[in-house]
């Protein structure tokens, strides 16, 4: 395993490459150092998109059957360092070992999937209007694509990306979160060693993310965008992306509904709810961020919620701890900004466990009862342990509450009513609907969001339709 507390290098060209000053990744458990990588700035990512374009000419040339078999190679190779790169995702994001586990086989899952769907990037021949005509449709390869991750998922965030564009036949130049690089570099190695040629891969890191994108979104040779992240970077992106017309692909911010209908198996929901909740400590988009439940259970609920929130520990993600510390000062500063604000307009809240705060970034998961629509924790993402609870007397108010913002990513129902089921997956405006279901994400599934909450999808065979031009090719027959 390598030696942490290094200088690692970034990737160009197949090339491991230093640039003069390097940036510290920190734990954010013990606010020690984990490693130093790169802070590259404009030279390396032009160089980036340069190695990619000039690879591009001979990947996408490529049979879908070479991509495929490099893709698998790239799958064993990553299950084979699973336990390696779990731990280093562990040091430098925080979340507990067993999750970035977890998180490693959902990530190599991509690799696998994609590699299998590169055989089924089908064509159509269309019957024409014309018998001397053919009417061709076959899709290809976009070109160079710029990955810009986020820091909540190191791995599975990477793959998710770059396995759909490479079994397309695009090359990528990638900028992880500088909070979180190291996962995303061991990614791009394990690619080199299963043989993907120099240039398919290229990744730099830098602490001046603005800069790096900046020259991506200004290069008219990077043919998209995709990225995951907040909706005010999303929307930075997609204005800078209209300057040369670049396809884009964003997976922005969430505020998921959670809604425990009267008739619900409440000890499912509950089980459900941790689940969604606290998984990463509560800093994914498609975390349970506004939970509704029927007024007639609102107490048996909160009984068995409290119970099953006050088992969880909080601590060292490499010490057994279920739920690990925030990616930094900012998000529990925020998280704080939350839970006073419920307070001063009149919430309750359940503290249910204590946690040493002082050595890392580190907030104790919270339960919030008596919560009203116009307190903060209703209206912006959390992405922390915190869960408030409101009540509702009809579904037809549920769903109204449940709909009433800009954000469209995930929603979760839990009833035992198959027509309600049904009622509420048709009326719910959201990309991702779980029915007694609140860990949805999965490969061969399509992950995204409406309204404000992105565009496009990640998974599934809709996944590579977003590296691939369709283009139609006419024939006229002689005579
Ligand atoms: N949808 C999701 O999965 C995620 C949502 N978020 C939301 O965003 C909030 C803030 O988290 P952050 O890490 O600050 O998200 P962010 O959106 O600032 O960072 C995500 C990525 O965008 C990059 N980035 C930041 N500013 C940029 C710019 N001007 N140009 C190009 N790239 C830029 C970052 O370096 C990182 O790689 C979170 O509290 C959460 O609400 C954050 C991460 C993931
Ligand atoms: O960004 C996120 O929160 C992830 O996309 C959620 S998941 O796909 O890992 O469930």
């Amino acid at each position: 395993m390598k030696k942490v507390v290094e200088k690692w290098p970034i990737y160009i060209n197949g090339e491991s490459i230093h640039t003069e000053s390097h940036f510290v990744v920190e734990n954010p458990a013990t606010l020690e150092p984990v490693g130093y990588v790169p802070d590259a700035n404009e030279k390396e990512a032009k160089a980036a998109v340069d190695a990619a374009q000039a690879a591009f000419l001979t990947w996408s040339k490529t049979s879908a059957y070479h991509r495929a078999e490099l893709l698998e190679k790239w799958y064993t190779i990553i299950e084979n360092r699973l336990d390696e790169i779990a731990t280093i995702m562990t040091l430098e994001q925080g979340k507990p070992l067993a999750e970035a586990k977890g998180e490693m086989k959902y990530a190599s899952s991509f690799v696998k999937w994609y590699a299998e769907e590169a055989k089924r990037n089908y064509g159509e021949i269309i019957p024409a209007s014309v018998a001397s005509k053919r009417i061709l449709v076959q899709k290809q390869a976009v070109g160079v694509i710029a990955a810009i991750t986020p820091w909540n998922f190191p791995a599975a965030m990477i793959t998710r990306k770059v396995a759909p564009a490479l079994a397309a036949g695009c090359t990528v130049v990638i900028k992880p979160a500088e909070q979180t690089p190291l996962t995303a570099l061991l990614l791009v190695e394990s690619a080199h060693e299963a043989g993907i040629p120099a240039g398919v891969i290229n990744i730099v890191t830098t602490q001046k993310p603005g800069d790096v994108s900046d020259v991506w979104m200004n290069d008219s040779r990077v043919k998209k965008i995709t990225f995951t992240g907040s909706t005010p970077v999303g929307k930075h992106l997609m204005k800078k992306a209209a300057e040369t017309v670049k396809k884009v692909s964003l997976e922005l911010g969430g505020l998921a509904p959670f809604i425990i209908a009267e008739d619900a198996n409440i000890e499912e929901a509950v089980n459900g709810l941790i689940q969604s909740k606290f998984r990463n400590a509560g800093q994914t988009c498609i975390c349970a961020n506004r939970i509704f439940v029927h007024e007639t259970i609102e107490q048996p609920f909160l009984q068995a919620f409290e119970e099953a929130v006050l088992t969880l520990k909080v601590g060292n993600g490499m010490e057994g701890a279920d739920l690990g510390p925030l990616i930094d000062g900012a998000a529990v500063k925020k998280v704080r900004l939350q839970l006073e604000d419920a307070a001063s307009k009149g919430a309750t809240i359940h503290n249910t466990s204590k946690v040493d705060e002082k050595q890392g970034h580190f907030i104790a998961p919270a339960i919030l009862s008596n919560v009203t629509d116009d307190m903060l924790c209703m209206q912006e993402e959390t992405f922390g342990p915190i869960a408030p609870v409101s009540t509702f007397k009809t579904d037809q108010e549920a769903i109204d509450r449940a709909n009433n913002t800009n954000f469209g990513l995930a929603a979760y129902v839990y009833t035992e009513s198959l027509n309600k089921a049904v009622a509420y997956s048709d009326a719910l405006e959201y990309g991702i609907v779980g029915i007694n279901d609140s860990a949805p994400s999965t490969a061969q599934a399509p992950f995204g969001g409406m309204k404000e909450s992105g565009i496009g999808r990640e998974g599934g065979h809709y996944g590579m339709d977003e590296y691939l031009e369709v283009k139609y090719v006419s024939m006229q027959l002689g005579q």
